[in-house]
């Protein structure tokens, strides 16, 4: 599983300025990889692009040598920093979870989702409680590459090594890519085999 980024330059529609200049990044699933940065340099436009959420950027992104789909389920997933801003409020979370796939309830226990949360729309859940779902959305079994940033902001210290330990297990059964997006810097050592520091591969 190979995600390929060539030259990405993107520039926000009413910005004067390039955000990203001639990004090349080279992914693979041998590795977990991080990626940090201060804040504002632009690690989430990147990962939108890389999971193919801009179509209008500058350059290529190719997961093993083939564009991403415009149209149908993107296998680069993932996983907001901010899950309200990608979920339907008018939805209940059981649509927003089942819009993904259908999660048996040993992966709904794996991240502490309780169903009695299924009927409730997404401003009646916790951050933390909705940030779950948003990681059990994207990890579709369709996806092949998946991208979390900053995903675990919003959990407390020992649910995050709950949610954490429950992708990584998924990650490594599944062969599936990894990116991990921290400001933690003890997280980034701790579960990357490598890490990438923004201002590096950033041309600007
Ligand atoms: N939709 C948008 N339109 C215009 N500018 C934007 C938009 N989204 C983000 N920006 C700007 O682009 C820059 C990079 O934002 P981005 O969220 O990619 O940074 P980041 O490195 O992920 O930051 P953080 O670590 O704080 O999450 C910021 O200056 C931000 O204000």
């Amino acid at each position: 599983m190979e995600l390929k980024a060539t030259n990405i330059s993107f520039k926000y529609p009413l910005a004067k300025e390039y955000l990203l200049k001639d990004i090349n990044i080279h992914l693979d699933n041998n590795k977990i990889m991080g990626l940090v940065g201060d804040s504002g340099v632009g690690k989430s436009t990147l990962c939108e692009i890389l999971s193919g959420y801009y179509p209008n950027f500058e350059g290529s992104v190719e997961l093993d040598g083939q564009k991403l789909p415009e149209k149908e389920f993107c296998p680069v997933q993932l996983i907001y920093q901010h899950p309200e801003k990608v979920m339907n409020p008018k939805w209940k979370m059981k649509d927003v979870l089942e819009e993904s796939w259908n999660v048996d309830d040993q992966l709904l226990s794996d991240f502490g989702i309780q169903k009695s949360w299924f009927t409730r729309f997404p401003q009646e859940l916790s951050g933390g409680e909705l940030q779950r779902f948003s990681v059990l959305r994207a990890l579709n079994p369709k996806t092949k590459f998946l991208i979390a940033d900053e995903m675990t902001t919003m959990l407390d210290a020992i649910t995050q090594v709950q949610i954490l330990d429950a992708v990584l297990k998924i990650v490594k059964q599944r062969k599936m890519g990894f990116l991990l997006v921290s400001h933690d810097m003890d997280l980034v050592n701790t579960i990357c085999d490598d890490v990438i520091y923004f201002n590096d591969i950033n041309g600007i």
